[in-house]
């Protein structure tokens, strides 16, 4: 380690790598710290994003096979969760190998220290009991999960998601309390794995960072499939290591039997390790960096990227590909100061990576109104989409916010819109891209789709709204010409 650095990056989850890796590319000094070798990668890839997606994928297989029994296939046995969760770390393993303080020294030209980072100073940390400074130090520490409060909850071993995946025994009975993105996929995951599982949510709906109509269809998936939902409710004590009280908002009480519980509670913060006042980095009052929209800290030379820069004006959003939007813009800024580029998140999207999936981008229906944008809602059922037909999909269904029709109905642009299908995540991107480049409707119609691709349904939404609403001015042209 050197005295001093161009950079120094405390942190090596998605937003740490991302950031120390493109300045180093540039020619710049960098550290890259983190306080565990086995932590590179972050909550992402150690347990967030990549064992999540693995547990579903196999969760998705095992749902596949049992459908399957109905055109005479015979299946036996239990799902060996032992073996299920050898094959989500072996995948992890995959991605580690790339992800590693050796690798990053050998192939990235990273420095690279194991320990926990403390401000000495504003430009300055100790890690090691050794003290180096740098011209700006990025803080992408992460976040951790909130725990569940409940009286009794000291006789649990409530699991979280740093927790749950080196389970080797499939629950009974699950419970699951939050009803946000993390709750919802670990949900699906072990139910179609041979779980009951119940998720106790505070609110009266799931995914509620979704619009209404996208939270109601999933959950009746879900419901489908055997989860059962407490909404409006609140765990409010635990008698045993095993029986949880819950309460509704209406005053109904119920109790339930479980052998494991899962809290997916959202995401609080810890900084008090690092002595920030060293540095005049100041917290607001939810205890998040207080940052401003180019995520400076309150110490000009002091950033932050990734779940750590939750405090910024633009808004919160935890999720891995934030941490690469926060990383690009840092790194913009650092080397091309002059454009001073601003953190929005205007045309930012995400996915619930269950099934069906939900995707969101663009603005929501709430912050047009607040923003005085003028919008209508398109619904799009995928009742009468052939592929959907032909794969049992035609409950999936999106919707768009778009421009009010004005006299060229072709001219209208997408402002925002979700979609719950299967891999809507993938469906979805040409929508995002449109949204992105301010593309208009044009850009769809004029596309022939080969047929039965699932993403023609981004082009039959236009073809179905246009339908009913050619304006009876063209309608006259078009019979004037013809
Ligand atoms: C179950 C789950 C599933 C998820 N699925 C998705 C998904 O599908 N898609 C998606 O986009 N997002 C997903 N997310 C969110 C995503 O994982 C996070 O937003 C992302 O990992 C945050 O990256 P980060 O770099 O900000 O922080 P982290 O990954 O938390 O990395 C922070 C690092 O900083 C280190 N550190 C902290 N303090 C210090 C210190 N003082 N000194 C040294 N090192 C320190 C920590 O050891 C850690 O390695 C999921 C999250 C969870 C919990
Ligand atoms: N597919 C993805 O991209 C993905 C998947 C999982 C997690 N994540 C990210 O990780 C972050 C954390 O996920 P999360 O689902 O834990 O957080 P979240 O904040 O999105 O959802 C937590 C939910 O729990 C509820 N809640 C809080 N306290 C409660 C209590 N005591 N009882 C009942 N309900 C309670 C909240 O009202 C909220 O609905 C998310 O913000 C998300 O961005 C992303």
């Amino acid at each position: 380690m050197k005295a001093e650095y161009d950079l120094i990056v405390i942190g090596a989850g998605s937003a740490g790598l991302s950031v120390s890796i493109a300045m180093r590319r540039f020619g710049l000094s960098v550290l890259l710290i983190d306080r565990n070798d086995n932590r590179i990668g972050g909550d992402c890839l150690n347990d967030g994003c990549v064992p999540s997606k693995a547990l579903l994928h196999i969760s998705r297989q095992v749902h596949q096979a049992r459908l399957a029994t109905a055109y005479g296939l015979n299946l036996s046995g239990e799902v060996d969760l032992a073996r299920v969760m050898q094959y989500v770390r072996e995948r992890q393993d995959v991605i580690r190998a790339h992800e590693n303080a050796q690798y990053l020294r050998d192939v990235e030209m990273l420095d690279v220290e194991i320990g926990t980072a403390s401000f000495v100073g504003p430009k300055t940390i100790r890690i090691n009991g050794n003290e180096t400074s740098a011209k700006n130090i990025v803080l992408c520490t992460g976040s951790q999960p909130q725990p569940l409060k409940a009286s009794g909850v000291e006789q649990v071993n409530v699991l979280t998601h740093k927790t749950i995946f080196s389970l080797n025994d499939l629950p009974r009975h699950l419970l699951i309390v939050g009803a946000g993105p993390n709750g919802i996929e670990m949900a699906q995951a072990f139910r179609r794995l041979g779980s009951d599982v119940t998720v106790v949510g505070h609110e009266n709906r799931i995914l509620s960072k979704e619009p209404p109509s996208a939270s109601a269809l999933l959950q009746e998936r879900l419901a489908g499939e055997g989860i059962n939902f407490l909404l409006s409710a609140e765990v409010k004590s635990f008698t045993d290591a095993h029986t949880a009280h819950i309460e509704s908002a209406d005053g109904q009480r119920h109790t339930v039997v479980f052998d494991q519980v899962l809290a997916t509670l959202g995401r609080t913060f810890d900084y008090d390790d690092m002595n920030l006042a060293a540095a005049g980095i100041e917290l607001d009052d939810k205890g998040r960096l207080r940052l401003n929209n180019h995520l400076q800290t309150t110490n000009q030379h002091v950033f932050a990227a990734g779940d750590a820069a939750a405090g910024a004006p633009a808004g919160e959003r935890y999720f891995s590909h934030a941490a690469e939007l926060h990383a690009s813009l840092l790194v913009a800024n650092f080397i091309t100061p002059v454009f001073d580029k601003s953190l929005s998140y205007d045309h930012f999207s995400w996915v619930t990576f269950t099934d069906p999936e939900v995707a969101t981008f663009g603005l929501s229906a709430k912050e047009l109104t607040e923003r005085a944008v003028a919008f209508e809602t398109i619904e799009h059922r995928f009742e009468k989409d052939d592929r959907a037909v032909v794969e049992d999909n035609q409950y999936a269904c999106m919707w768009l916010l778009v421009e009010p029709a004005g006299l060229n109905p072709l001219n209208r642009k997408v402002l925002g819109g979700t979609m719950v299908a299967p891999n809507a995540g993938e469906l979805i991107q040409e929508l995002i891209l449109a949204n992105q480049q301010g593309l208009s409707i044009s850009a769809f119609l004029g596309k022939t789709y080969p047929y039965p691709t699932a993403s023609k349904v981004n082009k039959a939404i236009w073809v179905e709204a246009l339908g009913s609403n050619i304006p009876g001015v063209l309608k006259t042209a078009v019979k004037w010409l013809y």
